[in-house]
């Protein structure tokens, strides 16, 4: 197949000016990201480098080599900051390393002047930058569920490509305009759908972090960070699958601080909060993460377990002796506690019993636990009296 290179230069030119605009209305639409701010200058340096790439054929040799070079080690450089930052690194600086190199070596005669030392360094330097990619793609892996093959894909595809053109393009038949290199305008073609590629791929692995942060916020109780009613009760279709598999009972857990109008009537609503924050963090040490430990609303928070109801009551009955002591800013606070279990009810009908039983230990005194279990035709009420 015969591929003109002044019509893939110019289609070049044309797919990154557009490319640079619908990134810049991106990165600002996505409140100046910085993931699509660095895509965004790469395109950009890739764009000034491609034109100045055209200068070849007016005679111009040192702005296409020397700056030309240099701005796509820059651009490489840029992507390298968008994934580390995707990563959750800072840029730091080894991403002006390539630009540097570049420009430095222009400096020597027998590098500026001698094309196969200059395609064996570039090829070079793709590699690095393109294999320092993947390494921050692997690491940025737990948050890309979707997107991860297809740019692994992108990127091994361009390895390859570069490690092709270091063994197979010499330069020996190049002159210094454009296109007298055989691989001149497979350069040009594997370069512009690098591009899109990789700009399409970064654009959709913001995309899925955002719809994650989206989904994990949905879940999580604003204030305190722990699971909210709705990741509870969809948390509960599991638990019910499971007590059913291993015949175990389920259980609910209701937690209600006491009195907590008067603590914030006393100490105001800030405090109120710091005891609310204070009161997760006691469950969150003792309760483990299955459990699902969720804020229903106000000062009342409810948790879920498969297994030993006699486990679940040693737990709460270490929760309530260290919510009594914990005392965060002086402030003394209780909390009651009402647990249901049983082995063929839904989560939802074993809320209601927990409930019922929160209210029995607030009517009891507070700052106690009550428990509901229940056999398959009758319930029973077991009261601790602490
Ligand atoms: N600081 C703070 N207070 C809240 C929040 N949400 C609800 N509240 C307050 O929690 C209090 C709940 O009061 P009540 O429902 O009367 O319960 P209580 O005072 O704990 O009484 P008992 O449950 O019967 O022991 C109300 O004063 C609400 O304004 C919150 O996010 N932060």
């Amino acid at each position: 197949m015969a591929l003109d290179v002044y019509t893939l230069f110019i289609c070049e030119l044309y797919v990154l000016g557009f490319l640079s605009i619908i990134m810049i209305f991106a990165w600002s639409g996505a409140q100046y990201d910085r993931v699509l701010g660095f895509t965004t200058m790469a395109i950009i340096a890739m764009m000034v480098s491609v034109w100045l790439g055209s200068l070849r054929n007016h005679g111009l040799l040192f702005l296409p080599v020397a700056i030309g070079n240099t701005l796509v080690m820059l651009a490489y450089g840029m992507w390298l900051n968008a994934f580390r930052v995707f990563a959750g690194f800072r840029p730091g600086i080894s991403w002006l390393f390539g630009a540097l190199l570049w420009a430095l070596l222009c400096c020597f005669p027998s590098f500026y002047c001698s094309i196969p030392k200059r395609i064996m360094v570039s090829c070079l330097l793709c590699i690095s930058y393109t294999v320092a990619l993947i390494i921050m793609l692997v690491r940025s892996r737990a948050c890309l569920q979707i997107t991860f093959w297809p740019a692994q894909l992108l990127l091994c595809f361009h390895l390859v490509f570069h490690l092709s053109r270091m063994c197979f393009d010499s330069g020996s038949s190049a002159h210094n305009a454009m296109g007298h290199s055989p691989f001149s305008s497979y350069v040009i073609l594997e370069s512009t759908l690098f591009v899109i590629g990789l700009t399409f791929t970064i654009l959709a692995m913001v995309n899925e972090r955002t719809q994650i942060r989206y989904k994990q916020a949905s879940l999580r109780d604003p204030l305190t960070s722990v699971w909210n009613r709705r990741a509870l009760f969809a948390q509960a279709g599991l638990a019910e699958k499971k007590s059913m598999q291993k015949q175990l009972p389920l259980v609910a857990m209701v937690f209600d601080l006491d009195h907590f109008k008067s603590i914030n009537d006393r100490y105001g609503h800030n405090q109120g909060d710091r005891v609310l924050l204070d009161f997760c963090r006691v469950v969150e040490k003792v309760l483990p993460a299955e459990c699902t430990f969720s804020r229903l609303g106000g000062e009342e928070f409810a948790a879920l377990f498969v297994g030993d109801v006699e486990k679940v009551r040693s737990l709460c009955e270490e929760i309530r002796l260290l919510a009594m002591v914990s005392r965060p800013d002086n402030i003394e606070y209780t909390v009651s506690i009402g647990i249901a279990a049983g082995n063929t009810h839904s989560f939802s009908s074993l809320m209601m019993m927990a409930d019922k039983a929160l209210y029995e230990a607030k009517a009891g005194g507070r700052n106690r636990i009550e428990i509901k279990t229940t056999a398959p035709q009758s319930a029973t009420l077991v009261n601790l009296n602490l």
